[in-house]
């Protein structure tokens, strides 16, 4: 558990971070110049804050009078661009972070970590001769080698196109899934958060701020970095797969949903998006519709805005969801808070991009 107390001030600028991060991995999201980097420089130490109480599994790294230095807090760090050694080949790359540590503190086995990142065909190669994706996964591999006891990832994916992403994506996953090592990570990305994010922490004004209900935050998140519309996420767990039909079934808070077959297996926990834009409000239940998602619940808010349409947010036995109506079926339907309502979607309003595999600690 990391605990942090901070207060930090930079030219005009001031960080303000009361916060207490936990396993898994935490997004942080936030405009540019909001203070994300200068909050995990802080955390590795490469910035010492004006004032500030930094705790991690009850161990002090600063205090009034004390600062642990970078070296000995035992974080992996992965930048941007992965900036490695282009001298040394990606072996030796790999066992640099572990030259770092004590022999009997060397926990990760370099065989494991190749093979998990797929870069065992590449340990001869110096950095000038890997594509842009090789060398973030080495760049991740190098971290895990020096056995972090937190990893701290600013923006890694940022500088790789949108195939590449699609290919690192995975290994971020693993690593969260399978280390055991909290990670916290930078992101300007909805896509990138919603997937991976077990946590969210928000920057606002140089405020840090943690989301209590990352599933609810995210869909304001979404919107704000504008790479997914406006819509829901629902965490679920898969319960079927209908071979026949080609469906998958999962399970909500707001009741079953119905989605295209995946393959992720019964049991998988994911974060599913709906569009704003694709859910129906009905105040009746409905027969001889084609749509198979059918969600219950009731009208929580009005928002009336200036527009054309109206933003209502229904609770469905726990989870909150928007919708969008227009103003004459706002009138028509008599919709206000109270209001018992259904909320219908197809099948394949769910994109398979927009199911997001989530193991959460
Ligand atoms: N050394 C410095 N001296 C003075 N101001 C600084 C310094 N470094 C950063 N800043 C300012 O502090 C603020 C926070 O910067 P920071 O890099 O933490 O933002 P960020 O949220 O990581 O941004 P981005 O998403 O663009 O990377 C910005 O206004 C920046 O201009």
């Amino acid at each position: 558990m990391l605990e942090l107390a901070i207060h930090h001030r930079q030219g005009d600028f001031e960080l303000q971070a009361d916060l207490t991060l936990g396993e898994g991995l935490t997004a942080l999201f936030g405009a540019s110049g909001s203070g994300k980097t200068t909050l995990i420089n802080i955390i590795a130490g490469l910035i010492r804050p004006e004032d500030g109480r930094i705790l991690f599994n009850g161990e002090t790294w600063n205090e009034k009078g004390i600062f642990l230095p970078p070296h000995r807090r035992r974080i992996g760090y992965v930048f941007q661009e992965g900036r490695l050694f282009p001298h040394l080949t990606v072996l030796q790359n790999l066992r640099y972070g572990e030259g770092l540590l004590p022999r009997a503190e060397r926990r990760e086995d370099l065989d494991r970590i190749a093979a998990l990142l797929g870069i065992a065909d590449l340990l001869d190669r110096r950095p000038a001769h890997l594509s842009g994706g090789e060398k973030q996964r080495v760049a991740l591999g190098r971290a895990l080698m020096a056995s972090p006891k937190l990893l701290l990832m600013d923006e890694p994916l940022s500088a790789l196109d949108t195939a590449l992403k699609a290919q690192i994506l995975p290994y971020i996953e693993r690593i969260r899934d399978e280390f055991g090592v909290p990670i916290i990570y930078v992101s300007h990305s909805a896509e990138e958060v919603a997937r991976l994010a077990n946590a969210l922490v928000t920057f606002k004004g140089g405020r840090a701020s943690a989301v209590g209900r990352p599933n609810e935050a995210l869909a304001t998140v979404a919107q704000a970095s504008g790479d997914l519309p406006a819509g829901n996420f629902i965490e679920a767990e898969i319960t079927a797969h209908d071979e026949t039909d080609g469906l998958t079934e999962a399970s909500s808070t707001a009741g079953r949903l119905i989605l295209r077959r995946t393959p992720l297996p019964i049991g998988t926990r994911v974060r599913v998006f709906i569009p704003v834009s694709d859910i129906v409000v009905a105040t009746e239940p409905g027969e001889g519709l084609s749509a198979l998602n059918r969600l219950s619940g009731r009208v929580l808010a009005v928002d009336d805005g200036s527009g054309a349409s109206v933003t209502l947010t229904i609770d469905c036995h726990g989870q909150t969801i928007i919708a969008e109506v227009t103003r004459r079926s706002l009138r028509q339907l008599a919709l206000a808070p109270g209001k018992p309502v259904h909320l219908l979607f197809k099948t394949v309003s769910i994109a398979s991009e927009g199911l997001f595999r989530q193991v959460l600690p």
